[in-house]
């Protein structure tokens, strides 16, 4: 294995994308289908209409389910179907990265997320509840339908869209509003849905082989025909977030990583990556995933001669990068000492401390174990 690709999780995230009425999810989700890089996406819907299926070269349909180019396959079901259609997105055929379901604009979100942590899917993890609001039409959205407090209370991260009609003043009274109904969500100002798709899901890491092979996608030909004409291109998207990379050989200490998640800033609006607890788990390491304050772990056992490694990225806006990497390195595990090795080498694997700290580290688990999803898990 290429030590380098951490390696995938047989859990595939589902998010829920939810907003009231022309907020704009579907502007979003068409965005992420075109700037997924090579990740395959699936996408419920409660109808086909507005999604842009003709320019994603349909490959094929069978009853309501389409496949579309680069392998993503979206599905438009009523909800009481839902099940079914995640069984069938989720067969190991279909390879999926990442399952992103858009609530119908009345659609209470909350009952989608509760179906989803019900669900007995043992492929499927819940991945947050991205709530997408009209800046521009806040205040009037929020007279007539109050339940978006609600909403915005059970949100992990808030895309604060169609900012190119709206002040100042009013992302203030937003930002403002999100906070006054208790949400710890991250708030990202977007106009048309224009957010970092990393902030969602990760890029999907295949083999170089299968890479190679692939063919020319819709989304190749959409960056190429927009870098050709001069307009906007993937990359740009990046420009308004920072991102930084940790990696260390020690493992860290449950203890201190989860200090430093429940206090992570907020325009940290996303973690990924995998954690090697050591002694605190020397079976499993933990692929971990955070948007906005929605955090989850998903233990995976290593496998043979694989690299002791925790690896993160974090993606934020105005984040002291410099300090968050040195908090990072703050929380290995102190066991090691000379020749720790810096955040960021590659050293040799099998790195596990001290048997004398095993019973503590297991002990500190508890506060990793709370965010591993269970199967049958309720909100
Ligand atoms: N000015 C502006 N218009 C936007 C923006 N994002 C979306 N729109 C427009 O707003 C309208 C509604 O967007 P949709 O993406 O269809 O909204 P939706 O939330 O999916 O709507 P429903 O499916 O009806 O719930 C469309 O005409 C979009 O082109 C934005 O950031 N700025």
């Amino acid at each position: 294995m290429n030590p380098s690709s951490p390696p995938r999780s047989r859990q595939i995230p589902v998010i829920v994308l939810a907003g009231f009425l022309g907020s704009g999810k579907t502007t979003l989700l068409n965005h992420l289908l075109r700037h997924r890089a090579g990740t395959r996406i699936g996408v419920i819907v409660n109808d086909f209409g507005a999604i842009e299926i003709d320019a994603m070269t349909v490959s094929g349909q069978v009853g309501s389910t389409v496949s579309l180019g680069g392998g993503c396959l979206c599905c438009a079901v009523d909800v009481s179907e839902l099940d079914t259609y995640l069984e069938t997105l989720t067969r190991p055929a279909t390879r999926l990265d990442v399952i992103v379901i858009e609530a119908s604009g009345l659609a209470e979100p909350q009952e989608l997320v509760r179906m989803l942590l019900a669900s007995d899917n043992p492929h499927i993890v819940y991945g947050g509840l991205v709530e997408v609001v009209d800046a521009a039409e806040f205040a009037t959205t929020r007279e007539r339908h109050p339940e978006i407090d609600r909403h915005l209370a059970v949100a992990d991260l808030v895309v604060l869209n169609k900012t190119d009609r709206a002040g100042d003043a009013d992302r203030l009274r937003i930002r403002e509003a999100v906070a006054a109904t208790g949400s710890a969500a991250a708030v990202i100002p977007a106009a048309y849905g224009r957010i970092d798709p990393e902030l969602l899901f990760d890029p999907a890491l295949r083999p170089d082989s299968e890479e190679k092979a692939r063919q020319l996608t819709f989304e190749d030909l959409y960056l190429e025909e927009r870098a050709a004409a001069g307009e906007e291109h993937g990359d740009h998207l990046h420009a308004a977030y920072e991102s930084l990379d940790f990696t260390s050989d020690v493992p860290m200490s449950p203890r201190r990583l989860m200090e430093f998640l429940d206090s992570r800033p907020e325009g940290l609006y996303r973690i990924k990556g995998y954690v090697d607890f050591g002694g605190g788990d020397r079976d499993n390491t933990y692929a971990l995933h955070a948007v906005g304050r929605f955090l989850r772990f998903a233990p995976r056992p290593w496998t043979r001669g694989e690299p002791r490694l925790t690896r993160l990225v974090l993606i934020g806006s105005g984040i002291d990068a410099e300090a968050l990497h040195k908090e990072l390195a703050d929380c290995r595990e102190t066991a090691r000492q000379p020749g720790e090795a810096v955040p960021g080498d590659r050293a040799p694997a099998d790195t596990a401390p001290d048997t004398a700290q095993d019973a503590p580290h297991e002990r500190s688990m508890w506060g990793v174990l709370r965010y591993v999803q269970q199967p049958g898990d309720d909100a």
